[in-house]
This record gives structure tokens, sequence and C-alpha cells, in this order.
């Protein structure tokens, strides 16, 4: 199993390579050379196994000689033991055919952990063959930082550090990031948005001396580990109302296209997936691209969803590669017109595949709240804002066919918005009582590379 790049031009690495990689050397995301099948049988076959099981045999095909199948075995095992449900990616039902998969029972409280306790376990194991120390920096708009921090923290051979746009996290967010007292932790509260946090990672990849230097690594979904890993609840929530046999529809709420991008992997792989829908608050850049064919950046806009206020969407990358055939000199051409005009224009057969492949909505700070209150009333469920987002663009696409929307956070970890959307403050579980009375450790930092290269450099003792 090999992984090209999406702008055509770095070398192909096997899957090893492309998790401890993260972004391609010419600036481009990797992904799989082809997708591998899955005959309806073995889908079939998923009914009623555990969700380590289910994991490892759709993600054991990506993976080429990396690890043996009991050594992926056992990673998985470690990865899913912490979290607090037995199922792990648990479907509860909202409404006829509305269904919402919880994947906020990790130890963050966020879907990242599905990917980012698997990547943890990864990284350590290939970190443990090859004896090497890495860097890894993250950029966060909330959920990822704390998620990796959780996955790394206390490793000899990994120096963590996350950029977080200062104020535009919830508290909760801030703390899970700030709070952890290991050495190799650094939280960084960077002066401005999500974009400018993670537009810094890529350039750190980009500077190769700096890259080199630092072993950089990259545990956001522009890793492909990520993104394979987010595969897996697709399979299991879809053949528990079904597939093979039948379609499901799902609704992802979405910034950095990754949870989607990963659906639309499952659907790939031959899960009968009909509708895939993109679900954007009031940064809906996304939603506007798929109706209007013009990818326009607009300056992000805080909301009371903060995870997804992001308009540079790094997957829509991935995407794009696919409806462009596979061309990355496309790519690169208007990846190229985003950086230097904040736009590109989809050119119109790109834009048909992705309009087949993707349905979208957006929904305003209003449409978040009231859905956070109606979604209580009508089943007792309480929702994060983000997975509110969901269940508000979700609406209009419900039908014969069952849909899943993504709950995709804890709301205790926005009790803020939630409390003002309910009037009820919903409690963190026991198990992070205290987060509120540790001492919080974090360094503001200037949106600016060398600044911030200087002081990676230094902490890592590099300098
Ligand atoms: C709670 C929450 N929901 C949804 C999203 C959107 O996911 P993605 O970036 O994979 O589209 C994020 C982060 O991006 C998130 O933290
Ligand atoms: N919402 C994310 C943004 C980063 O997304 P990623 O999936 O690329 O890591 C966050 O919570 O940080």
């Amino acid at each position: 199993m090999k992984y090209v790049s999406t702008r055509g031009t770095a070398p192909e690495l096997d899957f090893g390579a492309a998790m401890m990689t993260g972004l391609a050397r010419d600036g481009g995301l990797y992904v799989p050379a082809a997708v591998p099948q899955m005959a309806p049988a073995d889908i079939a076959a998923l009914a009623g196994a555990s969700y380590e099981d289910a994991a490892f045999r759709v993600m054991r095909p990506f993976l080429g000689d990396t690890f043996t199948d009991d050594e992926f075995r056992a990673l998985i095992a470690r990865a899913y033991a912490g979290f607090g449900h037995a199922a792990r990616a648990p479907l509860v039902q909202l409404a006829p055919n509305h269904f919402l998969l919880e994947l906020f029972h990790g130890p963050t409280l966020a879907f990242k952990d599905f990917a980012m306790q698997l990547i943890g376990q990864m990284m350590q194991a290939a970190l443990a063959k090859s004896g090497s120390r890495i860097t890894i920096v993250g950029a966060t708009s909330g959920d990822t930082g704390s998620a990796a921090i959780e996955a790394f923290r206390g490793l000899s051979n990994v120096d963590v550090f996350i950029l977080f746009p200062h104020g535009r996290v919830s508290e909760v967010q801030r703390r899970q990031m700030t709070t952890p007292s290991e050495s190799n932790v650094h939280a960084l509260a960077l002066e401005g948005d999500f974009d400018d946090c993670q537009a810094r990672l890529k350039d750190m990849f980009n500077h190769f001396e700096f890259r080199d230097a630092v072993g950089l690594a990259g545990v956001n979904s522009i890793n492909w580990a990520r993104v394979l890993a987010q595969v897996v609840y697709y399979f299991t929530a879809a053949v528990s109302l079904g597939a093979p046999h039948r379609q499901v529809n799902f609704t992802v709420p979405t910034g950095n296209f990754g949870d989607i991008y990963a659906g639309s992997i499952a659907r790939a792989m031959g899960l009968p997936i009909g509708q895939l829908v993109v679900a954007t608050n009031q940064n809906d850049i996304l939603h506007r691209a798929l109706t209007t064919g013009v990818y326009r950046t607009e300056g992000v806009r805080p909301s009371i969803s903060p995870s997804m206020d992001i308009q540079v969407s790094s997957n829509f990358e991935r995407a794009l590669f696919d409806a462009l055939s596979r061309d990355g000199a496309a790519v690169a051409g208007l990846m190229a017109d985003l950086r230097d005009t904040g736009a590109f224009t989809i050119p119109q057969g790109a834009l048909e595949g992705l309009r087949a492949g993707f349905a979208s909505g957006r929904c305003s700070e209003d449409e978040t709240a009231a859905a956070i209150a109606r979604t209580l009333e009508t089943s007792g469920e309480l929702l994060c804002p983000h997975s509110a987002v969901g269940v508000h663009v979700a609406e209009p696409y419900l039908g014969d066919v069952p849909m899943v929307t993504l709950a995709t956070a804890h709301p205790a970890k926005f009790p803020d918005a939630v409390e003002a959307a309910t009037g009820i403050r919903p409690a963190l579980p026991p198990r992070m009582a205290g987060l509120f009375d540790r001492p919080e450790r974090v360094t503001r930092v200037p949106n600016d590379l060398a600044a911030l290269e200087a002081l990676i450099l230094e902490r890592t003792g590099r300098k």
C-alpha cells in the first residue's frame, strides 16, 4: 500500500512513513494510491463485532507491513481501553430515522480521541523501533490540541507544542491544554485565529531546515493516520443500522473537512453511504464553495461552536484531488491561487463531482441554540453546539434512509453555550474533577514563524 501526495511531486511513502511525515514535502497531503475495497460480505460480518475488532478489520488493509497483525491488535486495544462507554461510539435515536453517533466518550470528550489515542500508540511503537525522537507541533481550535496532549503527555521521546488561538477556545478546552504538568507539553496561545495557527504549522513543515532539525511530526488531520482511524465509526454505525443491505446517510459537523472526508473513504471502500452532508456554522466557506463553485476566505467570525471556526479547510484539498481526477499539478495551482488571492474557482467538472459526493448546509448562531433546546425537548439529548449544527443541517435531509448525525463533542466542553440555550449547565464527568483547580501553564506567542521556530528550538534544546 503506497501513499501519494495531493500535489503530485513528493515521494510515495508506505503507511508508517506517511504517518511519521505528516505534511508531504511538496506541501500536499498524503492519500492512498488506491482505496482498498471491502466486499458486502466482509461489511456484513462486522455486525456484532466489538469496536476494536471492527477497527482492525477496516484499517488493516491500509497498513501494509508497518505492524504485524498481533502488534496492530494490541495497539488498538490500548487505544480504546480508556473510553468511558463499552460500545466506544454508541448510537442513540433522536427521531424516526434520525440517529446520533456519540463520539465523545474518549478521554478528552471529543471525536478527536478516536484517532489521537490510536496515533499515540502507533507513533510510540514506531519510535520504539527506530529509537528516534520527534517534535509534534499541532494547530487547534480546541479539541485536537487537548486530544494530542492527552495522547503524548509524559513521553520521553516526544515534545508536544500546541498552537491555539488566544481567547477563542472554551475554558474547558483551554484548561485541558494548559493544566497538564508534564514538561514535554507546551501550550502556546497565538495572537490570531485557528487559520493562523494552521498556516504557521504548515510553514514549519515547508521550512525543511527547521523541520529536519527538530524531527517535526504532525497530528492534525493533515496526517493520513488521523483520517483512517475516523473511517471506522462510519462502518460500525452503518452496520448497526442495516448496512450493507441498506443505505445510510451521514451529517457531519465540519471545519477542517477531516471527519467528513473519512466518511467519503468509508464510502469509497464499499460502505453504502447515500448522502454525506457537510454541516457548517456561520463560518460557511465549505457550504458556499459547494453552492457557488468559488472557495473564498472571508475571515473567521467567532461562534458558539468555536472548534469549527475555520476558513482554510485543510482536507478539502484531499477531496479536490479526487474531484480533479488526481491531477496534483491542478491541485497545486488552486492552492497557489488560495495563497495569493484568498480564493480559487473550482473547475466545473470537479464541482459536479464534489456535489455528487457531498451535500451541504449552514447553521446560524440562533439556529444552533434553537437546535440544542429543541433536541433536548424532543429526545432528552443534550447536544454540544457543534453537534447541534449537525442536527439542524440534517433535518431537511431526513426521509426513508436512516440519517446518522455525528455528535462530535460532549456538551460539558461548552457549558456556557449549552446553558444559554437550555438553562442547564452540563457537568464534566467525575474523572475530570479538579480541572478548574489546577494551575495553568501557557505561553502567549505572536503570529510569527521565526519567533515560533526560535521558541521550539530553544525548548527542545536545539539552540
Ligand atoms: C467538536 C468538533 N466538531 C466538529 C469539528 C470539525 O471536524 P473536522 O475538522 O474534521 O471537519 C471539530 C474540529 O475540527 C470539532 O472539534
Ligand atoms: N477542530 C479542530 C481543528 C483542527 O482539526 P484537525 O482535525 O485537522 O486536527 C480542533 O479542535 O483543533
